[in-house]
């Protein structure tokens, strides 16, 4: 048996924007999936969602690693377990962790050889198939671990202060919100693109206060961004109610992580804040998770085969 593991991430900035080649910020955090695979007769996936065989329906990411590893290099059958501390379907980047650990875990049972940068761009193309149109970001940074600057993949400086995130345990879908925002653009070109190119650039600014550990402004800008993920319509009531929580009980700054329309937002928070904000979003409705970046990207935790 092998066990692969891979961490959630959050966007500091850019999520969305991200889509049409703007620069984002975004950070492996200490969260993790973990998939176990060994040799059987024939191919069982099971996870909280279900035990299927190969189902588009109810595993479709985990289905399509299977069929397009089989594909390249022929096998019998896998089981596959998966345990995931990862909320689902939640903007924590569930996907691309399972799609990263499932992927290392055949690297390791098959030997197909493959480095870190090979399997980044696998778990992309699957991102790909299954959510229409995905960055790369998710499964790169979910594989390398870190606080990472999309598009230019720099590694910077991780913040020091503490992240609290804040799950609605509303399920969003992250291809129909893509597909939201993209037919807004289409709508609303001279609207929506300047939006989508401003996030970016709070993101370049974003790159340089991280490295300054001016905090602050970092959270300011943040709240920028929220105010820009709300004008192209990826909010929710939800969502709002636990940014402002966290905002009053003293958050640096406070937005949604990837997609929105339900699922999670995350809080900049200096110490002496923490337990005050996640007070706070329980009050609001929503499940705090305290947590931190972590560089621990994909890995194999146990190998006996
Ligand atoms: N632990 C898991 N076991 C099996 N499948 C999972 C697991 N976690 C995620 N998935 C798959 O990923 C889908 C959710 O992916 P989706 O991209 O919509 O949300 P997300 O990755 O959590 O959020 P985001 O992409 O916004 O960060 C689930 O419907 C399921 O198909
Ligand atoms: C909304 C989005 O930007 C982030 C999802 O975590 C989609 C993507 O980058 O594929
Ligand atoms: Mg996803």
């Amino acid at each position: 048996m092998i066990t692969c593991s891979a961490p959630a991430k959050v966007y500091l900035f850019g999520e969305h924007a991200v889509v049409y080649n703007e620069s984002a910020i975004c950070c492996a955090v200490n969260i993790r999936t973990r998939v176990n695979i060994e040799y059987s007769e024939n191919i069982v996936i099971n996870s909280s969602l279900g035990t299927t065989g190969i189902d588009y329906e109810i595993h479709p990411y985990v289905s399509a690693v299977v069929d397009k590893i089989r594909k390249k290099s022929p096998y019998r059958g896998v089981s596959i377990s998966i345990e995931s501390d990862i909320p689902v379907g939640s903007g924590l980047g569930s996907s691309a962790a399972v799609v990263v650990a499932t992927i290392c875990a055949f690297n390791n049972l098959l030997k197909l050889g493959m480095d870190k940068e090979s399997i980044a761009s696998f778990g992309h193309s699957i991102e790909k198939e299954i959510q229409g149109a995905a960055s790369a970001t998710d499964t790169y940074v979910s594989t390398m671990g870190g606080t990472v600057a999309i598009p230019a993949r720099r590694h910077l400086k991780n913040p020091l202060c503490n992240l609290v995130i804040g799950n609605t345990n509303v399920f969003s879908s992250t291809g129909q919100l893509v597909a939201k925002v993209a037919s807004l653009k289409n709508i609303y070109p001279e609207v929506i693109t300047p939006i989508l190119s401003t996030i970016g650039k709070a993101s370049l600014r974003g790159e340089s206060l991280l490295e300054n550990e001016d905090y602050r402004a970092l959270g300011e800008l943040m709240n920028v961004n929220q105010g820009l993920l709300e004008a192209i319509g990826v909010g929710c009531d939800e969502l709002s109610r636990l940014i402002h929580s966290s905002r009053t009980a003293g958050a640096l700054g406070a937005k949604i992580t990837g997609a929105g329309g339900g699922g999670c937002m995350v809080a900049l928070a200096e110490n002496e804040n923490i337990d005050a904000i996640s007070r706070e979003i329980k009050n609001a409705g929503g499940i705090p998770i305290v947590t931190g970046v972590t560089d621990s990207g994909v890995r194999v935790d146990f190998d006996n085969e």
